[in-house]
């Protein structure tokens, strides 16, 4: 995304992300530079990301997936990711950033599990170090594709960061690909994991006919939905479910051009954004995987505004709303709020 396609205004405004998959989010240069460690692979930079106006079914993107994870497969490599991610997200005026990953093994380069997540730990410390303007948390994330024993294994590893890593892990997320496994299998874990205080984000009705999973999940309940873009009765989802995410007041976390590029919603103008933002529910916008969809936070926000004739005002409020939707404590939230209110006269000049 260059720069002077985003009206300086979404720059900017001060941004809270919520959905950004760590490896969804490399960057085209990044790309080049774990392209360049690993020449033999052969892998060109057409694989790894969705460019304006292209689209892919839900199936191919997660084939782009596979291919990231190629190249990102030892601590030095997850540690330069991370790294270039947050200082991209600070650069793009996001203040507060919840980055979620999902621990991987490589038997052959000795990455573990543990010292995925602590490689992960450390690049958030580096850039904290470094001073980088942005409060970065993270959350564990348990890919459904893997089953019971693993999601249990996961959570297991979640709850002794959370213990460990002076608040920087402060949940879960369950995410892969929709169209794999059952909520129902992994219900234990997630259940496990509310009990010792990890938060939850799940990833809910992000492909039509899992009204059951979803049901299911709901009564946990979740601290926060990813897209739910099948929840609403518009939607071929149901007034029930639609009903226990109002009286839980679960937020929803909404990515409008991963929706869009993986198909799952036709354009931008039928995004379910617009249901909930009307019914005045907690919605945020956020970005999913901005590598892959070519897309940030800014742009995010520009194109809800354009689609929805949203006024500056309405964008503000969206922004900050979005910190009460935070799971980092309270604490937090009034130092994001006071840096709003600082910030606000630049943004309006
Ligand atoms: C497009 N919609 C989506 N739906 C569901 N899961 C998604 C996703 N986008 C990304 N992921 C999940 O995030 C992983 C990549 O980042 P990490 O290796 O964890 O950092 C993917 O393998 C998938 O499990
Ligand atoms: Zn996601």
């Amino acid at each position: 995304m260059m720069d002077n396609e985003v009206d300086v205004f979404y720059r900017e405004l001060p941004k809270v992300e919520l959905h950004a998959h760590l490896n969804g989010s490399v960057s085209c240069p990044t790309i080049e530079k774990l392209i360049s460690r690993k020449p033999h692979l052969n892998i060109g930079h057409g694989m790894t990301a969705i460019g304006k106006g292209q689209r892919r079914t839900l199936d191919e993107c997660f084939q782009v997936f596979k291919v990231i994870h190629q190249l990102v497969d030892t601590e030095e490599d997850i540690l330069m990711v991370a790294t270039d991610v947050i200082k991209e997200f600070a650069a793009d005026g996001v203040k507060y950033l919840e980055l979620r990953s999902t621990p991987r093994e490589e038997k052959h380069t000795g990455l573990t599990k543990k010292s995925y997540i602590e490689t992960v730990i450390k690049a958030i410390q580096q850039c904290k170090s470094e001073g980088v303007d942005i409060d970065v948390r993270f959350l564990v994330a348990i890919d459904r594709r893997n089953g019971t024993e693993v999601a249990m294994e996961t959570v297991k590893l979640a709850e002794d960061f959370m213990l460990s890593s002076d608040g920087l892990v402060l949940g879960l997320d369950l995410s892969g690909d929709p169209t794999v496994g059952h909520g129902k299998d992994l219900l234990p874990a997630l259940q496990k994991a509310k009990n010792c205080g990890l938060k939850l984000s799940l990833h809910l009705s992000e492909v039509p006919s899992q009204l059951e999973e979803s049901d299911m999940l709901l009564d946990l309940p979740p601290d926060r939905i990813g897209h739910g873009t099948f929840l609403h009765p518009t939607m071929g989802g149901s007034q029930g479910l639609v009903d226990k995410v109002v009286k839980h007041n679960i937020p929803l976390e909404l990515c409008l051009t991963s929706n869009v590029k993986g198909q799952t919603v036709a354009r931008y103008s039928d995004h379910h954004f617009k249901h909930w933002y009307q019914m005045g529910h907690p919605s945020v916008i956020c970005t999913d995987d901005k590598g892959v969809f070519s897309t940030d936070l800014s742009q995010e926000y520009q194109l809800a505004a354009s689609t929805f004739d949203l006024s500056r005002e309405a964008v503000w409020k969206l922004s900050h709303d979005a910190i009460d939707c935070i799971f980092a404590p309270d604490t937090v939230k009034q130092q994001l709020k006071q840096k709003w209110i600082d910030l606000k006269p630049q943004v309006f000049k």
